[in-house]
């Protein structure tokens, strides 16, 4: 695995050490060790309200868990006027992404604008993304003009333009037809390849899933993991037994 685009020493890790969560006195999840690093591709799955948004916005430090630790290691030494540590390490894709007021073009370019690359790389950088994410012709729409599928598209081209070290991507294709789930497959590609920790949830097994090489999931209440993902007809095999007969765990 080549870490070149992401040209750090080490690679940086967040790690959970027994969390647990709970809304409203309820446990929604528990989990006794989950370690989200560089390098990693990481399928989360789980039913919808399990807490497969919850996790990200923990990893991310947006929410505090009830109980445990969250821990980040290799990054640079969190900024003094920052209370919240983990703020800005693993960055989370929401499902319904926040976009910038202004153009897709200046979303494209704000992504870079605190990197310290030269001119001749912005560029060049930008104008592959435009490339991959096929946006061209969008270029000087209004973001909030976008329709639910170029709007997601675009998050995912600014993501790219960033290059964050861990990436969580929440329904990244949810909203997608066939032609954008494809572009949005080979960004995702190039990401895993320059090395970025990428943690995917997503309710089909398809081509993204298949990019993943750990399975976190959550079920009963609990985050299992394993290093063995689903494959389109394991899952298919499960669906069908559980609708046969019920789930029996
Ligand atoms: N801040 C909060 N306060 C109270 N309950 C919350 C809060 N955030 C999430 N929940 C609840 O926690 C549960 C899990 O929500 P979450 O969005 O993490 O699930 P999900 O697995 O991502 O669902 P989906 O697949 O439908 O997107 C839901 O029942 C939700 O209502």
């Amino acid at each position: 695995m080549s870490f070149a685009n992401n040209a750090v020493k080490y690679p940086v890790s967040i790690e959970a050490k027994d969390v647990m969560i709970t809304f409203n006195q309820k446990m929604l999840f528990c989990a006794d060790r989950l370690s989200f690093s560089q390098g990693d591709v990481i399928y989360l799955q789980g039913d919808n309200g399990s807490g497969k948004s919850t996790l990200m916005k923990l990893l991310a430090g947006l929410l505090s868990p009830t109980k445990g630790q969250i821990e980040s290691h290799g990054f640079l030494p969190t900024p003094w006027w920052r209370t919240q540590s983990l703020l800005g390490k693993a960055v989370y894709l929401h499902q319904h992404p926040y976009l910038f007021e202004g153009s897709v073009k200046y979303n494209l370019t704000y992504a870079l604008a605190q990197r310290s690359l030269s001119s001749e790389q912005r560029k060049k950088r930008i104008s592959q993304a435009i490339h991959m994410s096929q946006l061209t012709d969008l270029l000087n729409h209004h973001a909030s003009d976008l329709s639910g599928g170029e709007r997601q598209r675009l998050a995912i081209a600014r993501a790219w333009i960033a290059q964050p070290k861990l990436l969580m991507l929440d329904e990244p294709i949810s909203n997608m037809d066939k032609h954008s789930q494809s572009l949005v497959l080979a960004m995702i590609n190039q990401l895993k390849q320059d090395g970025t920790g990428l943690l995917i949830s997503s309710h089909q097994t398809c081509g993204l899933t298949a990019l993943c090489h750990q399975y976190w999931h959550i079920k009963q209440h609990t985050i299992h993991t394993s290093m063995h993902v689903p494959t389109v007809e394991e899952v298919h095999q499960a669906n069908t037994t559980e609708l046969h007969y019920g789930t029996t765990n």
